[in-house]
């Protein structure tokens, strides 16, 4: 195994990506502070890219370029960090270290689960860069203890979570769906819109159904019927605390997506189109109207963290 005093020459580079939602079921809090969940999870291709290299022993630094980037902390509350500090003090804290560079694409705070990539491609790239022959599920246990969406941001793919969100089965998907994502001008916080969600939910349910109706759909591969199906118990929730949603969901209503929907706990909204000539179309539509930051055209399933080995 490499050391430090004998450096990788090259960085350790993964692609991690971006989630929506197609179902999202949220029960009553928890004493823990957190809500049961019935979920769907889908990655779709707007991906980040986290590249490591050996540091000195417990020496863990973090640069971040691209979108947003002047957003993101850039020392010990990255979640990236937290990943390798996790890692390494499982490890072996007096030998490992690592320097990190994260070029983003997926929206800060944008209900796509970015910072929870991060930690994913991040726990993926030090196990690799050093050398610790980690199980997947051995890192999704590591993933949990970072937040409830990082099990699912090292799978990727399609699949149903329950508990906080991190117990997961993989869910069978036929096909490939064409999303246009809203990216918004501002970020909302997580814990705010679940907070938002106990006032206007006081008798949420402590058991939940799952989203059979999404999961039938996407066996079937029926993007009318999944447009049909999209679920967000979170939704009225994220409108509230950011009015402008409702007016960005009903402009693509309007322009024909088979359906509408917040990602989890928003900004960020998605729109299924038909296929990708139509996605195309509502992309160009939506951004002319100019109710969002950016528009993006993604497909999904993709995979979550991956090595980069080219
Ligand atoms: C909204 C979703 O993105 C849907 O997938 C997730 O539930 C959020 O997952 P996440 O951001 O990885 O969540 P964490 O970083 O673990 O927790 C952030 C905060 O979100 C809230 N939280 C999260 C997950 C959950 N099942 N119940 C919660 O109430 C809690 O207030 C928590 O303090
Ligand atoms: N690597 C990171 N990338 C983005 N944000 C990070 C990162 N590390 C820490 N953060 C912090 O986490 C906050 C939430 O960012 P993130 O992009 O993960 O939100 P999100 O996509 O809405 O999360 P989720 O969908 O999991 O609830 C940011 O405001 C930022 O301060």
């Amino acid at each position: 195994m490499a050391t430090p005093q004998e450096p990788e020459p090259d960085w350790v580079r993964v692609r991690a990506s971006g989630k929506i939602n197609l179902a999202l079921r949220v029960g009553g809090v928890h004493a823990s502070g957190y809500h049961p969940l019935a979920t769907v999870f889908q990655s779709v291709s707007l991906f980040d890219e986290v590249s490591v290299r050996w540091a000195e022993p417990n020496r863990f630094t973090v640069s971040v370029v691209g979108e947003q980037a002047d957003q993101v902390p850039c020392d010990d509350r990255n979640l990236a960090v937290k990943a390798a500090r996790l890692l390494a003090q499982h490890y072996g804290p007096a030998r490992l270290g690592a320097d990190i560079v994260i070029r983003k694409t997926i929206p800060v705070a944008g209900g796509m689960a970015g910072g929870s990539a991060d930690a994913a491609g991040a726990l993926l790239a030090c196990s690799v860069l050093w050398d610790l022959d980690t199980a997947p599920d051995e890192l999704r246990t590591f993933g949990a203890a970072l937040g409830a969406d990082v099990p699912f941001q090292l799978m990727g793919g399609t699949a149903l979570g329950t508990g906080r969100g991190d117990e997961l089965m993989p869910v069978l998907s036929r096909g490939s769906y064409h999303w246009v994502l809203a990216l918004s001008e501002h970020e909302l916080s997580t814990p705010a819109v679940f907070g938002r969600f106990d006032e206007l939910n006081p008798d949420a349910p402590d058991e939940l159904d799952l989203p059979t109706e999404v999961m039938n759909a996407l066996v079937a591969g029926d993007a009318a019927a999944l447009g049909a199906a999209l679920v967000n118990d979170l939704a009225p929730a994220a409108t509230e605390l950011r009015p402008g949603l409702a007016r960005i969901l009903q402009a693509g209503a309007e322009l024909g997506a088979l359906g509408s929907i917040v990602s989890g706990a928003g900004p960020t909204c998605a729109f299924l189109a038909a296929n990708e000539a139509a996605a195309v179309d509502l992309s160009v539509q939506l951004s002319s109207q100019g109710l969002c930051r950016a528009v993006r055209r993604v497909t999904g399933p993709v995979p979550g963290a991956r090595l980069i080995t080219a």
